[in-house]
C-alpha cells in the first residue's frame, strides 16, 4: 500500500487459509474493492501454528494468539497491511504494536445446535455424546445438562462437520455464523439461546488488526466499522480481559444494544460446570468498556474469584 496518496494501489489482506477464515477475507475484500474502485484489493493466504496443531486442546498449547502470529508477521515485514480475524478468536489482549482498526457487522451470535438425529439439545437422550472443544460451551452443558458427555473435538468447520457425519458424535455445538458464512445453515438444527448458552465474547463479528503505527490503513479500514458492534464487543472483551479472559477460563459474555443502551450479560464457571456466577449490567453505550470491567467487578463479588483460582490450579497441573 502506498501512504503517500488517499486512494491506495495496492490493499493485501492476510487471512488463515481455512474455507472460513478465507470467506471473511473475501468478504472484506469485496467491501474494500467497492469503495476503492482503483485499488488491487489482493488476499495473502497463510497456514498458522493454530491450524496445524490439531491433536491437543487449544487451551493448553498457547491459546487464541496461535491463529494470528503468522499475520501479524507478514504485517510487520510489509506483506500484507491487514488481518481479518474472526473477533472471537483474537487475544483480549492485542500483541503490541497491533491494534483492532474496524470491527464489521455481526452476524448470528449464537451457538448452533447441529446432529443429524435430534433437533435440539432437549431431545437428546442420557449418555448422548456431544462434540465440544471450548470451556464455555463444556462447563454450561455439564451444569445444565449433566446426563450428557462431552466429548472434545478440534479441527476447522469442515473437519468437525465430517467427524460428526461420521458417527463420532450424536451431536456437536458450532458458532452459528460459521455455518451461515459457509452456505452450511442448513447443517443448523436449532439455535441455541442466550439464556441457554451465552455465546463468546466477539462472537459473530470480524476483526480488522492493523500494525499500530499505520495510519493510513486505519483510514481504508475505518468506513468498515460498525458502531454498535464495536461498542458491544468493546463491552465483551473488557469483561473478558478484567478476568484474565482466554480460551482457558471458561467464560461468557454477550452485549446488544437494547432501547438504545448497551445490555451486557456474562457468566465465568468451573469447566465441570458445578460453580457458575452470571450477572447483567445496562448502560450508555459510550461506556462500553467501563461496563464491561464493572459488570467483571459483580462477579468477582460473586466468587469468581474462586472459581478462576481452581481454574490457575487446573491448568498448571496438566
Ligand atoms: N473457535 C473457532 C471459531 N472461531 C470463529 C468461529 C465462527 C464464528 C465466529 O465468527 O464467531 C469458530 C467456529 C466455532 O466456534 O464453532
Amino acid at each position: 500500500m502506498d501512504s503517500s496518496t488517499s486512494t491506495p494501489s495496492r490493499i493485501v489482506i492476510a487471512s488463515r487459509e481455512s474455507r472460513l477464515a478465507m470467506w471473511q477475507a473475501v468478504h472484506v475484500q469485496g467491501r474494500l474493492a467497492a469503495l476503492y474502485p482503483q485499488s488491487q484489493v489482493e488476499i495473502l493466504g497463510m497456514t498458522t501454528q493454530g491450524d496445524q496443531i490439531l491433536d491437543k486442546p487449544l487451551a493448553t498449547i498457547g491459546g487464541k494468539g496461535l491463529f494470528i502470529k503468522e499475520l501479524e508477521v507478514a504485517m510487520q515485514e510489509g506483506r500484507a497491511d491487514l488481518a481479518v480475524h474472526s473477533l472471537k478468536d483474537v487475544p483480549m489482549v492485542m500483541p503490541e504494536g497491533f491494534v483492532l482498526a474496524a470491527i464489521s457487522e455481526r452476524e448470528t451470535p449464537f451457538d448452533a445446535f447441529v446432529s443429524n438425529k435430534y433437533a435440539a439439545l432437549d431431545d437428546l437422550p442420557a449418555g448422548a455424546i456431544v462434540g465440544t472443544s471450548s470451556l464455555r460451551r463444556e462447563s454450561v452443558l455439564r451444569a445444565r445438562y449433566p446426563q450428557l458427555v462431552i466429548k472434545s473435538l478440534r479441527g476447522n468447520l469442515d473437519t468437525r462437520l465430517k467427524k460428526l457425519d461420521a458417527g463420532e458424535y450424536d451431536a456437536i455445538i458450532l458458532a452459528a455464523a460459521g455455518l451461515i458464512r459457509l452456505g452450511l445453515k442448513d447443517r443448523v438444527r436449532s439455535v441455541l439461546t442466550p439464556e441457554q448458552s451465552l455465546p463468546a465474547p466477539g462472537q459473530g463479528a470480524l476483526g480488522i488488526e492493523i500494525p499500530a503505527d499505520r495510519p493510513d490503513a486505519a483510514a481504508i479500514v475505518a468506513t468498515l466499522n460498525d458502531p454498535d458492534t464495536a461498542h458491544c464487543v468493546r463491552a465483551e472483551r473488557a469483561f473478558s480481559r478484567a478476568l484474565g479472559g482466554s480460551c482457558q477460563v471458561p467464560l461468557g459474555g454477550y452485549a446488544i444494544i437494547d432501547n438504545g443502551q448497551l445490555w451486557l450479560r456474562g457468566f465465568v464457571a468451573t469447566p465441570d460446570g458445578k460453580q457458575m456466577v452470571c450477572a447483567e449490567l445496562r448502560g450508555a453505550r459510550a461506556d462500553d468498556e467501563a461496563i464491561g470491567l464493572k459488570l467483571a467487578a459483580m462477579l468477582r463479588e460473586q466468587g469468581a474469584d474462586a472459581i478462576l483460582a481452581q481454574l490457575a490450579t487446573h491448568t498448571a497441573t496438566q
